[in-house]
C-alpha cells in the first residue's frame, strides 16, 4: 500500500471527482459516511456528547457533513465553527448549508467567542486536514490547546489538526493530541514515526474509493506491506519436497553469558521452516545449545567464552550473525573475514552490527546484505539523527550507498532497500519491547533466506510473521508479561493464518 503526500491525496481527489463525474461535494459525503460508520461501530452510545470542531477548509466540512449524519443518528451533536477570517471552502459552504438548525452552533473568531463551560465526552476534530501548509498560530492555536485539555476523547478527522503529513513540526507547534485518527483511504507517513505518537494515538483507515487508476499510477518511495502482500509472497510447502528444499542455514552466535540469544535465534529459525541449522558458537555454548535446541547441529569454536574462528562456511544458503556475539578481538576479526569471504548471504544483528560501526567496516558489506539494527545501532552504523524524518532519510541514504537491505526496528520497523524505497510494518505491539525479541527476528529472517525468498520478500515476511506472533503472544499474556520465547511459540500461529 503506497503512502502518498498531501500533494499527491489531493491529486487523487481531482482525478476521482473527474473520473466519476461527480461534484467534490460528493466525494466529501462518502469520506464523511465512511468516518460516521466507524465512528457509530467504535463508539455506539448515543448518550455521549459529541463537539465537532470545524476549521474553513474540507476538513471542517467533512466534520459539518459528520455533524449532520450523527444528528440524524440521534447523537448529541454540537458544532463550533472556528474561522477568524470567515473564508471558507465550497464543500465547507454547502455543509453549512445541509446542517440541521436543531444542531447547536458557535461561531468562534476571537477568544471571547469562547463557550464558558462545556461538558463533552467526545470531540472531533476537523479543524485542520492535508490542507495544513504551515504552523498553527493565532485563535485555532488557542482552540487546539482548549481540545488538549478537555477531560474528553479526542478522535481527529483524517490527520490531527496541526500536524504536518510528511515533515517534520517545528518545536512548540500547537498540535490536537488525539486518541485515534480516522484517516481517509490513504496512509500518511507521520502516523508511522514515534515522535508523532502522542498526536495520532490509534491511527485507522476508511476507504472512500478514490480513483484505482490514479492509486495504481502514483509514484513512492515509501510503502506500508500489508495481509494481502504477504499472502502472495509466502510459499506452500510442497509435497514430494525434503528438507534440502528448504536451505541450510547458519548461525554464528553466543559468548559466555549470551547463549540464550543464540538459542532464541536458533529455536525462531527452525520454526520459520529452515531445512537445516547449523550454529557455531563458543565451547561454552555446547551442551546448552544440544539441550535447548537438539533440532540444531552445534558447531564449537576452539575458544571457551567467544567465537574466533570462521568453520567452514561452503555448505549454506544463509548465514546469520550477531546474537549474543560479544566484541572480543578475536571476533571483530571473525566479523571482518566473514564480510570479505562469504559465499552465502548474510543476516546481521545486534553486536556484529556495532563492530561494523566501531571498526568502519560499512564499506565491506556485501551487496544485498541484510542488517536488522536498532535505532541507537543504526545511529552507530549511520551517524545521528535529528528527528525521525531525517532518519528515514539517512536510512534511505545509507541502503543507497552500501547496497544493503536495513530493517530498522521499532513501533512500525521500517525496511530501506538500495533501490531508496522504505515499506513499513504494521504489525506487532509494545509487547515487544523486551530482551531477544531482535534474536528472534534474526533467525526468522535467516530462515527465510535460506528458503531461498529474496531480501526483501525475506525482510517483508520476517518482519510481519514476527510482529503478529507478537500480537498472538499478546491476546494469550497480555504485552506486560510477554517474552521473547512467546514469539517462537507462537510463529507457527502466525505462519498457518497463511496456510503454510
Ligand atoms: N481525498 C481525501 O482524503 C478527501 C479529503 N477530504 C478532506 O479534505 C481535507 C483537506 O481539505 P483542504 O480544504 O484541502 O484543507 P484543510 O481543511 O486541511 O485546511 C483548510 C485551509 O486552511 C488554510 N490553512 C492551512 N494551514 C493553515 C494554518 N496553519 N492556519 C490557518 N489556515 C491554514 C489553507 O488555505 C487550507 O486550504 C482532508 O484532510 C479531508 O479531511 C474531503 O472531504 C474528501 C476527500
Ligand atoms: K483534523
Amino acid at each position: 500500500m503506497k503512502i502518498l503526500t498531501a500533494l499527491q491525496i489531493r491529486e487523487a481527489d481531482q482525478r476521482t471527482i473527474a473520473e466519476e463525474n461527480i461534484p467534490s461535494a460528493a466525494l466529501m459525503e462518502r469520506a464523511a459516511n465512511a468516518f460516521t460508520e466507524w465512528f457509530t461501530r467504535k463508539f455506539p452510545d448515543t448518550g455521549k456528547n459529541i463537539l465537532i470542531c470545524c476549521g474553513p477548509g474540507n476538513n471542517g466540512g467533512d466534520g459539518l457533513a459528520i455533524a449532520r449524519m450523527l444528528h440524524a443518528l440521534d447523537y448529541a451533536a454540537t458544532v463550533w465553527i472556528v474561522a477568524p477570517e470567515n473564508k471558507f471552502s465550497p464543500d465547507f459552504l454547502t455543509n453549512q448549508e445541509r446542517l440541521p438548525a436543531a444542531i447547536p452552533v458557535t461561531n468562534i473568531k476571537q477568544t471571547s467567542d469562547f463557550p464558558e463551560a462545556s461538558e463533552f465526552n467526545l470531540v472531533l476534530d476537523g479543524l485542520f486536514g492535508t490542507g495544513l501548509s504551515r504552523s498553527v498560530t493565532g485563535i485555532y492555536a488557542e482552540i487546539i490547546q482548549h481540545i488538549n485539555h478537555l477531560p474528553a476523547q479526542v478522535i481527529a478527522i483524517d490527520v490531527p489538526s496541526g500536524l504536518y503529513t510528511e515533515a517534520p513540526n517545528q518545536l512548540g507547534d500547537a498540535i490536537v493530541q488525539a486518541d485515534y485518527t480516522l484517516s481517509f483511504e490513504v496512509p500518511k507517513l507521520a502516523f508511522l514515526l514515534a515522535q508523532n505518537e502522542k498526536y495520532v494515538g490509534e491511527w485507522y483507515l476508511v476507504a472512500i474509493n478514490l480513483s484505482p487508476a490514479f492509486l495504481a499510477d502514483v509514484t513512492t518511495d515509501k510503502f506500508i506491506f500489508t495481509r494481502e502482500q504477504v499472502t502472495q509472497i509466502i510459499q506452500p510447502r510442497r509435497k514430494f519436497s525434503h528438507k534440502g528444499t528448504y536451505g541450510h542455514a547458519l548461525l554464528l552466535a553466543g559468548s559466555y553469558g549470551k547463549m540464550g540469544a543464540a538459542a532464541l535465534a536458533a529455536r525462531a529459525c527452525l520454526r520459520s521452516g529452515v531445512g537445516l541449522l547449523s550454529v557455531h558458537c563458543p565451547k561454552v555454548g555446547y551442551t546448552i545449545l544440544q539441550t535447548a535446541v537438539p533440532e540444531a547441529m552445534t558447531l564449537p569454536d576452539t575458544e571457551a567464552t567467544h567465537l574466533t574462528q570462521l568453520p567452514d562456511l561452503n555448505t549454506y544458503q544463509a548465514i546469520g550473525i550477531g546474537p549474543g556475539l560479544g566484541k572480543e578481538p578475536a571476533t571483530r576479526h571473525l566479523v571482518r573475514q566473514l564480510l570479505q569471504t562469504t559465499p552465502a548471504p548474510l543476516v546481521i544483528d545486534a553486536d556484529a552490527l556495532n563492530i561494523i560501526a566501531e571498526e568502519n567496516l560499512q564499506p565491506a558489506l556485501p551487496p544485498n546484505t541484510i542488517l536488522t539494527p536498532h535505532p541507537k545501532e543504526f545511529e552507530r552504523l549511520a551517524g545521528p539523527a535529528s528527528d525521525d524524518y531525517n532518519r528515514l532519510k539517512l536510512l534511505q541514504n545509507f541502503c543507497r550507498q552500501y547496497g544493503c537491505f536495513v530493517v530498522l526496528k521499532g513501533g512500525h520497523t521500517c525496511i530501506g532497500t538500495p533501490a531508496g524505497d522504505l515499506y513499513f510494518n504494521i504489525t506487532g505491539n509494545p509487547g515487544m519491547a523486551t530482551g531477544g525479541t531482535g534474536d528472534v527476528l534474526t533467525g526468522i529472517i535467516t530462515a527465510l533466506v535460506a528458503q531461498k525468498y529474496s531480501p526483501l520478500d525475506a525482510c517483508r515476511l520476517g518482519v510481519y510473521l514476527h510482529g503478529l506472533a507478537g500480537d498472538l503472544a499478546r491476546d494469550q499474556v497480555g504485552e506486560t508479561a510477554l517474552i521473547a520465547s512467546d514469539l517462537i511459540e507462537n510463529l507457527g500461529a502466525a505462519f498457518r493464518q497463511f496456510g503454510s
